[in-house]
């Protein structure tokens, strides 16, 4: 950046403040054990070219202030944990079809536009619940995401290895670059919606229900040209990329500072969230976001209170901006309708205009009696419906989803369209981390919530009172 030519002699004054993190506990780091190989791979990280640029990062800004108006849907998707052996073409190709098929959906339905995120070019890091695993008699560190060691159960695998750090950006800037090229490149032209299911099962109910709602989006394309409507601009589709901001040595070293704005933003990904697990008020990781201009979400999980709903909207929203904040809440079904009325409520008392986003996969893991760790798609479908009953009940906007998904047959969830059963889930369990939805579970999740959005009718006819 700075100015595009971005020049790395020194860093600007907004990039040294942007290190005020480091004063604070960061939850979650791994213990690298070579300081000075972490410091050698990230000084060569600050001199690297930036993943996304800040006009990229103000447009996505801009987009989801649309979200907070409720004049925009967010979808957000992508793997659990990517890793660099799944930076595949096909892998990457199989996730952008299903996410602009869950979008044709989902905008054919709530008849607003689908501002589309993938959970991809950077998901390569996770928080773990305990730091280390054991597996018969043998302790060894938690695997942490590819960015730090590697899933196989071994000492010299699970080392963390700041090389990582390098390949996690070189991969990132693969699968940024294909998903790029994708995406403006005749691909994701909305003509193409039949050829998107091509290669997927067509024979279910999910299937039939897409090729159903391809055939009229076909014709409503036809109609417009015939009416003379210019559908050139149908021909790309604008997508983003977000990762959860996890590591911060990693974030810290891809911060630029743009001269002429004297704006600062993380170029590692366009949006970036913090965990549930590292979103203390006092921590590094709130300290490090409230210093760049991305638009940023935080997870929210069912223990959450509204004080500490008030204190991240001080702490990373302070001028109430719409298309800053978002907050991604995971509560779990059964907790969902207690906690978020009062939260969001909290929030509107604040007049904050913020983006409500439903994760419905986090809150809602169980251990199967395989000893797989899965979530059942009857209780993630509970879970967004919960969402959007709440909000349906107070007036405000339920923003959109955010979910683990791959373009994969996987059997890493239970039940949904092509029901995977529980006896099931070995066949093809392939996550390096959380189960994901499968390409129809994510198709048949999309359709189910295309209902919800239908339902509520358009926004222009609801009260002004209800947008
Ligand atoms: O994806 C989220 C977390 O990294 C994941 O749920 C942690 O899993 P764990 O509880 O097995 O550590
Ligand atoms: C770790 C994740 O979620 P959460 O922070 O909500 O547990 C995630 O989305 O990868």
């Amino acid at each position: 950046m700075r100015n595009s030519i971005w020049d790395p002699t020194a860093k600007t004054a907004a990039e040294s403040a942007a290190e005020s993190w480091r004063a604070r506990p960061a939850a979650q780091q791994p213990e690298w054990p070579d300081a000075d190989e972490l410091r050698s791979v990230t000084a060569g990280l600050e001199k690297s070219p930036p993943l996304v640029f800040a006009a990229e990062c103000d447009l996505l800004r801009r987009r989801m202030a649309a979200v907070a108006r409720g004049e925009a849907v967010l979808l957000q998707g992508g793997d659990c944990a990517e890793t660099f052996a799944g930076t595949t073409t096909d892998g990457i190709h199989g996730k952008l079809k299903t996410l602009l098929q869950m979008a044709a959906v989902l905008t054919h339905a709530a008849a607003l536009p689908v501002v589309k995120i993938g959970r991809m070019a950077g998901q390569y890091a996770k928080p773990r619940s305990q730091n280390q695993e054991h597996r018969d008699g043998v302790t060894l560190p938690s695997y942490r995401g590819d960015a730090v060691n590697g899933l196989e159960f071994t000492a010299a695998s699970r080392r963390p290895d700041p090389q990582r750090l390098r390949k996690m950006y070189e991969a990132s800037t693969t699968t940024l670059n294909l998903v790029r090229a994708l995406t403006t490149g005749g691909f994701a032209d909305l003509s193409q919606v039949h050829a998107w299911n091509r290669g997927f099962v067509a024979d279910s109910h999910v299937g039939e229900q897409y090729e159903e709602l391809a055939d009229e989006i076909d014709r409503s394309l036809a109609f417009m040209k015939a009416c003379g409507v210019d559908t050139r601009e149908l021909g790309t589709a604008e997508f983003f990329v977000g990762h959860e901001g996890l590591l911060l040595d990693y974030e810290a070293a891809l911060t630029r500072t743009e001269a002429e704005s004297g704006r600062t933003y993380a170029t590692s990904a366009h949006l970036l969230w913090i965990g549930e697990r590292t979103r203390d008020l006092d921590g590094a990781h709130v300290e490090y976001f409230s210093r760049i201009d991305n638009p940023i979400a935080v997870k929210l999980g069912p223990t959450t209170s509204p004080d500490t709903v008030l204190g991240l909207l001080d702490r990373l929203d302070p001028d109430r901006d719409p298309g800053r904040l978002t907050f991604v809440v995971r509560a779990g079904a059964e907790r969902i309708r207690d906690l978020l009325p009062t939260l969001v409520e909290k929030v509107n008392a604040e007049g904050a205009q913020v983006c409500w986003v439903s994760d419905p996969m986090h809150g809602n893991t169980i251990t199967a009696a395989s000893g797989h760790k899965t979530r059942r798609f009857d209780a993630i479908l509970d879970e967004v419906r919960g969402f959007v009953e709440v909000h349906d009940a107070l007036g405000s906007h339920p923003g959109g989803i955010h979910v683990e998904l791959t373009g994969d047959d996987v059997t890493e969830c239970v039940g949904g369209g092509n029901a995977v059963l529980a006896e099931e889930l070995h066949h093809r369990y392939e996550t390096a981390c959380d189960p994901r939805l499968n390409h129809t579970q994510s198709l048949d999740l999309a359709f189910r919530l295309a209902r919800m959005y239908r339902e509520r009718g358009p926004v222009n006819a609801r009260p002004r009172s209800l947008r």
